[in-house]
C-alpha cells in the first residue's frame, strides 16, 4: 500500500489537496481514495473498486475511446473561460449554485464558458451540476435562467438533494435531468428509475463498488449512463474509463477528464483528453512518482488505520 498526497490546481469540493491510496494487486494497481469525512461504511463500496482493478477483474471494452467532459469549478468568467480553452473537450460541466455565489454568478460563468467553446468551433455542450443544492422552486427558476445563459443545456445535474424532490423539478424544467448522489449516496439507486425522476444516470465506480457493480446497475436502471469521477490519479480514473469503455451504449461525454485538476499523477502518461477523448489504456504507475508525491508518515498512519477499519467493517457484515 502507497499513499500519495497531490495539490489540485483549483479548489473544488472544498479540497486543495488529494490523497489516494494506491493498492498493488496480481494484475495490477488500483486506487482506494474515500473522501476524507466518509465513513467506514462509505468508504467499503470503494475499496472493493481498488481490489477489482488490482485483480484484473475488469470487462473487455467495446470501444478504443471514451469522449470527457472538461470540468469548471465554481469560478470567476475569466478563470472559466481559460480552464475551457486550456481543455480542449467539446463538452464542459459546470458547477453551480455554490454556496455563498448567486444565479448571477452562475450565469456569468455559463456565459463564459458558451463564449468560450464556441471560439473552438460549433456544436459545444454545457451541461450544470448543482450537487442538490437548490429548493424545488429555486431550482426551477435557475434552470430556466441557466439555461438562457448557456445559449442551451444538454442537462442538469442533482438540481436538488432528494429523489423525491427530482421527480417534481423533472416535470417543471424541459432540460433533461441527471441524478448523482441520488444515486451514489442513495440507499436505494433505483428509486430514480421508479419514481421517474431522471433521464440520465451518473455512475462513479469507486463509490458504488467498482466497474462490473456499475456495470449492473446501468443495465437495470434503464437509462442513458455518465461516468464521471471521484478525483482520482489516473489510476483510479482509468476503472472510470472500464466502465465508460463497456458500456453497450455511451451517448453523452463522461466526465473523466479530471487529471487536468491535479498538479501532478502516479503515473508516466497520464490519462488527459486529446481531442475532447481518453484512450483505453491502462497506464503504467511509476514508483519514482509514489516516491516523489509520498504522503508524511502520519497522514500514512491515518490511511493505514481508516483500511483496517474499513475492513473491519466486512467483518461485522459476515452472518
Ligand atoms: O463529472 C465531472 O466532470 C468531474 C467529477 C465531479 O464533478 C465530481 C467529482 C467528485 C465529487 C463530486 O462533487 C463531483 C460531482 O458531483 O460530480
Ligand atoms: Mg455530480
Amino acid at each position: 500500500m502507497r499513499v500519495v498526497s497531490i495539490p489540485m490546481r483549483t479548489r473544488f469540493r472544498g479540497i486543495t489537496v488529494r490523497e489516494a491510496v494506491l493498492l498493488r494487486g496480481e494484475a495490477a494497481w488500483g486506487e482506494w481514495s474515500p473522501f476524507l469525512e466518509y465513513s467506514p461504511q462509505v468508504a467499503e463500496p470503494w475499496l472493493r473498486c481498488a481490489e477489482e482493478a488490482a485483480a484484473g477483474l475488469w470487462p473487455a471494452p467495446v470501444r478504443d475511446r471514451v469522449p470527457v467532459n472538461v470540468t469548471v469549478p465554481a469560478v470567476g468568467p475569466e478563470r472559466a473561460r481559460a480552464i475551457v480553452l486550456a481543455g480542449g473537450c467539446r463538452t464542459a460541466k459546470v458547477k453551480v449554485a455554490e454556496p455563498g455565489q448567486t444565479t448571477a454568478d452562475d450565469e456569468a460563468r455559463l456565459e463564459a464558458v458558451r463564449d468560450a467553446l464556441d471560439s473552438l468551433g460549433p456544436g459545444g455542450r454545457i451541461r450544470v451540476d448543482a450537487n442538490g443544492g437548490w429548493s424545488v422552486d429555486d431550482a426551477v427558476a435557475a434552470i430556466g435562467r441557466l439555461d438562457r445563459a448557456a445559449g442551451g443545456l444538454e442537462y442538469a445535474e442533482q438540481p436538488v438533494a432528494t429523489v423525491e424532490e427530482l421527480a417534481r423539478v423533472r416535470r417543471r424544467v424541459g432540460v433533461p435531468i441527471a441524478a448523482d448522489e441520488s444515486i451514489r449516496r442513495a440507499e436505494d439507486p433505483y428509486r430514480v428509475r421508479e419514481l421517474e425522476a431522471a433521464d440520465i444516470a451518473v455512475l462513479k465506480v469507486q463509490p458504488l463498488g467498482g466497474v462490473r457493480a456499475c456495470l449492473e446497475i446501468a443495465e437495470r436502471i434503464g437509462l442513458p449512463v455518465v461516468v464521471s469521477s471521484a478525483l482520482e490519479t489516473s489510476v483510479g480514473i482509468a476503472a472510470g474509463v472500464a466502465l465508460a469503455a463497456a458500456l453497450p451504449e455511451l451517448p453523452y461525454a463522461c466526465g473523466l477528464a479530471t487529471v487536468q485538476m491535479l498538479t501532478d499523477d502516479v503515473v508516466s502518461e497520464p490519462l488527459l483528453p486529446v481531442d475532447g477523448a481518453l484512450p483505453v489504456v491502462r497506464p503504467v504507475v511509476e514508483e519514482a512518482r509514489l516516491d516523489a508525491l509520498a504522503a508524511d508518515p502520519e497522514r500514512i498512519a491515518h490511511w493505514e488505520a481508516r483500511l483496517a477499519a474499513t475492513r473491519a467493517v466486512r467483518k461485522d457484515q459476515r452472518p
